[in-house]
């Protein structure tokens, strides 16, 4: 089975790279809309300039209170490589809720975005609360994943807004078809785009059940942003499920 490999371009605006599966040299270069590719669609410039560049300053701010997620691990504690903090998007009781659920992240619910700005509301629509992540350089990152079903319930809609230096962000199918033993023509496995500053990328379902995302630690692919430097940060909106929660934590159990 080949292993898909990603190729990056980061001239590309809209667009990004993707590879198939095939042997490397039958490979082919596609250069496709993202939602051409996977179920998400990417918005660049998503708020107005002025605001996207207050909700930087006012998060990077923040971020000085946020804390890095532990866990144990054979008796090893690992901690994550980003900074992380959740923000109640006009349910507060939800982020309650969310910070009996065991993740292994140190929940804060210090600033509350009900009160934020109206377009980003807009864009949180159906959400109840964000995810907010700080990534300090390319040494910070997060790895393949899809995000938890158990608290979100199934097929869910995500948007994730990046602020600061752009990064890479992969999306990746979560299970690997081998096409040409099934004589078909390759699907495309893994897809690399950058983030700037201000762009939303909407994970439309499936994409949490049939796709893996992640920002890599990388040593050359972090453009800086004059405001934040090195730093990224990212808003994850997203709309807690209570009902799916109780029922994944008894068969997590
Ligand atoms: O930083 C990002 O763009 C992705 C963050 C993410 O996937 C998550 O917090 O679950
Ligand atoms: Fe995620």
């Amino acid at each position: 089975m080949s292993v898909p490999t990603a190729l990056i371009n980061d001239h590309l605006d809209a667009h990004f790279l993707a590879t198939d599966q095939r042997p490397s040299h039958k490979r082919q270069k596609r250069e496709l809309a993202l939602d051409q590719l996977t179920p998400c669609e990417l918005i660049r410039d998503f708020l107005p300039e002025d605001l996207a560049a207050r909700l930087l300053q006012q998060l990077l701010k923040d971020s000085e209170s946020w804390t890095q997620g532990t866990w144990w691990i054979a008796g090893k504690e690992h901690t994550a490589p980003r900074s992380s903090s959740y923000y109640s998007v006009g349910d507060r009781e939800a982020l309650e809720r969310h910070k009996d659920s065991g993740n292994a992240l140190d929940v804060s619910s210090r600033v509350a975005m009900a009160a934020g700005p109206a377009s980003l509301q807009t864009a949180a629509q159906l959400c109840t609360y964000a995810l907010a992540n700080l990534y300090k350089d390319g040494q910070q990152g997060v790895g393949a994943h899809s995000d938890k079903l158990t608290q979100l319930g199934p097929r869910p809609t995500i948007a994730s807004l990046s602020l600061g230096a752009s990064r890479l962000f992969r999306v990746r199918r979560a299970g690997t078809v081998d096409a040409a033993a099934e004589g078909r023509e390759p699907a495309v496995e893994l897809a690399d785009l950058m983030l700037p500053h201000n762009t939303l990328v909407i994970m439309f379902p499936p994409t949490q059940e049939e796709w893996r995302h992640e920002v890599p630690k990388t040593k050359s692919q972090c453009k800086p942003h004059p405001a934040s430097g090195t730093a990224r940060l990212n808003l994850t909106f997203r709309s807690l499920k209570p009902e799916w929660q109780r029922i994944g934590r008894v068969n997590e159990s």
